[in-house]
């Protein structure tokens, strides 16, 4: 089982009408939260360290409409809320301050691991050797690391220098997608929390969701371009925060991320 990718196998499988086996997917990710407090990689050992795009809270939607299934809401409930405090932890909250001088806060990508990824370990050992110390080996592995966590492992995203991958610093950039998915896990976590009738936690993510869109159309809307784009903290800080807001500090290449907004319809229902 992979996380992200699981979602797109749910979606097919719920199109095939195979119900019961997408909902023991879903379970199977529902379980890594109970055991680990957040979904990995994918189910491995080597992929404690770091998970992938949050997309839990959409499956157990998908789930549910297709479905109807409340038992399912119920059990995964617990898990959404600790995969969200995960999500917004100190490990991966930064804060920003607007041009009005309103805070914000965003989340990043950030792998709990320094070393080179087990499966992958020659390949990153050999981008490593173009590194002189180990402090700097260690900072790197950190980042390829991260950069897994993304999902998008590799892209130029993620480095200062295109072409360069011992240029990556996932670490400090605010991703439009991944801040997307978590607005998106907020709003649907107040659905389902309506939905068993807890009022309060549904008022509380409720609020959750619309401060996160307001950041995300304060921080990472560029209105020229007319897309979203991913933030880049400075990478000499040590990434705590609150930063202040920097127009040039928006990356204006083009990702498919920059339109994720529009896919989930996040922009509208805030
Ligand atoms: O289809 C599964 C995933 O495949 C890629 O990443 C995975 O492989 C990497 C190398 O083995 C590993 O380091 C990473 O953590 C894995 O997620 C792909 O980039 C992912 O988007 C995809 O989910």
């Amino acid at each position: 089982v992979y996380y992200w990718d699981s979602y797109w196998v749910v979606r097919g499988l719920l199109v095939s009408k195979m119900y019961d086996t997408a909902k023991d997917i879903v379970l199977n990710l529902v379980y890594l939260v109970e055991e680990y407090g957040f979904v990995l990689n994918g189910a491995r050992s080597y992929y404690t360290n770091r998970s992938q795009p949050p997309l839990l809270s959409s499956m157990v939607l998908e789930l549910y409409t297709a479905t109807g299934d409340l038992g399912l809401v119920r059990r995964a409930f617990p898990s959404l809320l600790k995969e969200h405090s995960f999500w917004v932890s100190e490990l991966h909250n930064v804060e920003i301050m607007d041009n009005h001088g309103r805070l914000h806060n965003l989340s990043r990508y950030q792998a709990m691991w320094n070393k080179p990824r087990p499966e992958s370990a020659t390949i990153d050992e050999e981008l490593a050797s173009k590194l002189n110390s180990t402090a700097a080996k260690e900072k790197l592995y950190h980042q390829i690391a991260s950069a897994a966590e993304s999902g998008w492992d590799f892209s130029s995203r993620w480095m200062s220098n295109s072409t360069d991958m011992t240029t990556l610093v996932t670490t400090f950039v605010i991703p439009v997608d991944l801040n997307t998915f978590i607005c998106k896990m907020e709003r649907d976590i107040a659905v389902f929390a309506e939905l068993i009738g807890e009022k309060a936690t549904a008022e509380l993510f409720s609020q959750a969701s619309k401060a996160r869109h307001t950041a995300i159309e304060s921080l990472l809307w560029n209105s020229e371009m007319e897309q979203w784009l991913d933030y880049w903290l400075p990478t000499d800080g040590n990434c705590q925060g609150p930063y202040k807001w920097e127009s040039k500090s928006q990356n204006h290449n083009i990702f498919a991320s920059n339109f994720v907004p529009l896919w989930l319809n996040a922009h509208n229902s805030g």
